[in-house]
């Protein structure tokens, strides 16, 4: 089964009114040209903690030090698991985002996410995600590989529960 991450930085915002939270605009694989969390595939023996470290390392060069399980959801496409993906948060981490082949950064305000410009299932459990709540999701998608061209059908989701 494919096991992937999505790593959140955030920090508290320039104007000390609201969070910031650090996605980056994708420019190559899976979901190009959309907002994400960095993030990326696990490799074999790699735990998912160590995968967004190191992705969030190597696609932004943040060094993240402690990081905060936030989520796990499945992603299904035409009923078998595609894969599924561990979201972490962090306020733990060193350096200033920097691009890189894979990944522009940018430091956005919560209240400005630009869900329009992500994946179809975003909004619905990225913002209890960034307000610090945790959630274990089920997403179902149609229409043949790639999972980026496959339409969002259906989901499931579950609150504040253990991840
Ligand atoms: C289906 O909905 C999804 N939503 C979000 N927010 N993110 C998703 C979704 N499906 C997959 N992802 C994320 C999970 C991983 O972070 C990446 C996987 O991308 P990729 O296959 O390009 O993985 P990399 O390891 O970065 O690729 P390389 O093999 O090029 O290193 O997408």
């Amino acid at each position: 089964m494919l096991e992937t991450t999505l790593c959140f930085p955030l920090r508290d915002s320039d104007s000390n009114v609201g969070r910031d939270v650090l996605l980056i605009e994708k420019r190559r694989g899976l979901g190009e040209g959309w907002y994400n969390g960095p993030g990326g595939k696990c490799e074999p023996g790699e735990t998912p903690p160590e995968c967004a470290i190191r992705e969030t390392r190597e696609e932004v060069g943040l060094e993240v030090t402690a990081l905060e399980k936030a989520g796990e959801l499945t992603f299904l496409l035409d009923g078998d698991t595609h894969s599924v993906c561990h979201v972490f948060r962090t306020r733990s981490f060193t350096g200033e985002p920097t691009a890189s082949d894979e990944a522009h950064p940018e430091w956005i305000a919560i209240e400005d996410v630009p869900y329009d410009r992500m994946w179809d299932d975003d909004h619905l459990w990225l913002p209890g995600v960034l307000e610090g709540r945790t959630v274990v999701g089920e997403f179902r998608f149609e229409g043949g590989e790639p999972l980026d061209e496959a339409e969002f059908v259906a989901h499931d989701l579950e609150w504040d529960v253990s991840v």
